[in-house]
């Protein structure tokens, strides 16, 4: 059997426990610091066993992933350091940042064990195992931060074990990774979040500004909802990538500051043009990046009951549906209805079958 340990099974611990669980030749141990978690774990059977000993977990592991927020990275590296660990046991992460706890990895004695950094791209603003789903890899890219010390048989075996997860692998070294993906998730991050809290101040004088937030503000701000925790050791690790890219993301708004002071409408429109082509350029249906979920768009007539005639008709037809948005409803105006679904094959059918009940779908 191949024993794989996971230490915090929240929802990116959660989500790999369930891609290995069940799987011929594993077995999947969770890990926490608090009992309460660990029945938790088990209520859920997102694990076959989990355990608060941190050495019972780790002993005899071929794998170990440390799903942990990033600020408790570094200090579960150091305890399995004085563990006595399986030989050839490989020690990996999920870290949304990668240079720090590659340099801890590197820097410690593992006694015959091997730290190979990694990172899913995919996950959302939800957290803890409740949010853990087997499908949340499916289709992201996979970041591993290999070094030069790294031996080519200790990464295959990483890679192959993470074929379940049905994630692209893709290697990159991890201060490349922490620039690239400080500015295309965690400056978003922030943005979207100080976005929030001066519509929030507004708000405290007047409540329309709730009210008419509508689906452009829902949109550029859903990660705004994450985790607090994880969020705060991901800010502060990657602090000095960040705070660069928070002086470029100031140029940027002094841009547009001037093009309204010079009534610039062609430096306006130049703008939103090569926005529009760079983005039209992203790949679809890459998940925890821009789409979490496979979408679709119904325009609905604004009457009572709409959502629940929806929502059992794909029920009767067994379609999972994994969340409802209301994008646009306005008295005597139809509406329009964001559905998200896990997998590719529920957009089809769910597509399928609204088009024939007589709804305007599309994607
Ligand atoms: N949320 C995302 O979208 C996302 C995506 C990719 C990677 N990550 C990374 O994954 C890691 C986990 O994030 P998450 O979103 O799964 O968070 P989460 O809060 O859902 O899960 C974290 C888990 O760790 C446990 N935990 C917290 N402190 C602990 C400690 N000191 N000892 C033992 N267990 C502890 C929590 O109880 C929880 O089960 C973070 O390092 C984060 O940067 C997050
Ligand atoms: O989709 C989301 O909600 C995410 O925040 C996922 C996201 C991202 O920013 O793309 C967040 C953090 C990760 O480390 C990787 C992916």
């Amino acid at each position: 059997m191949t024993k794989i340990a996971i230490f915090g099974v929240g929802l990116i611990g959660g989500s790999l426990a369930l891609c290995f669980k069940g799987k011929p030749g594993l077995t999947v141990v969770g890990y926490s610091n608090r009992q309460s978690s660990v029945e938790k774990y088990m209520k859920r059977g997102v694990v076959d066993y989990a355990t608060t000993s941190l050495q019972e977990a780790a002993e005899g592991a071929d794998f170990i992933f440390l799903c942990v927020p990033v600020g408790n990275l570094e200090e579960y590296v150091t305890e399995l350091s004085k563990l006595n660990l399986k030989p050839g046991c490989i020690i990996t992460d999920v870290g949304s940042t990668k240079a720090s706890v590659a340099e801890c990895g590197k820097r410690l004695e593992l006694n015959g064990a091997t730290f190979i950094g990694g990172h899913p791209m995919a996950g959302s603003e939800r957290s803890g195992v409740e949010a853990a789903s087997t499908n949340l890899f499916e289709n992201a890219f996979y970041v591993l931060t290999p070094d030069e010390s790294t031996s080519v048989n200790d990464l295959e075996r990483l890679r192959n074990l993470l074929v379940h997860t049905r994630a692209h692998l893709v290697s990159v070294d991890s201060k490349s990774h922490d620039e690239i993906v400080g500015a295309i998730s965690h400056l978003p991050h922030m943005i979207a979040v100080a976005l929030v809290n001066q519509i929030r101040g507004y708000n405290e004088n007047n409540g329309l500004y709730e009210l008419l937030a509508a689906g452009g503000f829902r949109d550029i701000t859903r990660i705004a909802a994450s985790d607090p925790v994880v969020w705060r050791d991901i800010l502060i690790n990657n602090r000095e990538v960040l705070l660069k890219l928070l002086k470029d993301w100031n140029g940027e708004v002094e841009r547009f500051a001037v093009m309204l002071e010079s009534l610039d409408g062609d430096a306006i429109e130049e703008a939103f043009q090569t926005a529009g082509e760079f983005r039209s350029k992203l790949p679809e249906r890459r998940k925890g990046m821009i789409h979490s979920l496979y979408d679709c768009y119904v325009d609905v007539p604004d009457h009572p009951g709409i959502i629940g005639n929806i929502a059992s008709e794909l029920g009767s037809a067994r379609i999972n549906l994994s969340n409802i948005n209301i994008i646009e409803s306005r008295e005597d105006v139809p509406g329009v209805l964001r559905l998200s679904f896990r997998t590719q094959e529920d957009l089809d059918q769910a597509m399928l079958l609204l088009d024939k009940t007589g709804y305007t779908v599309r994607q």
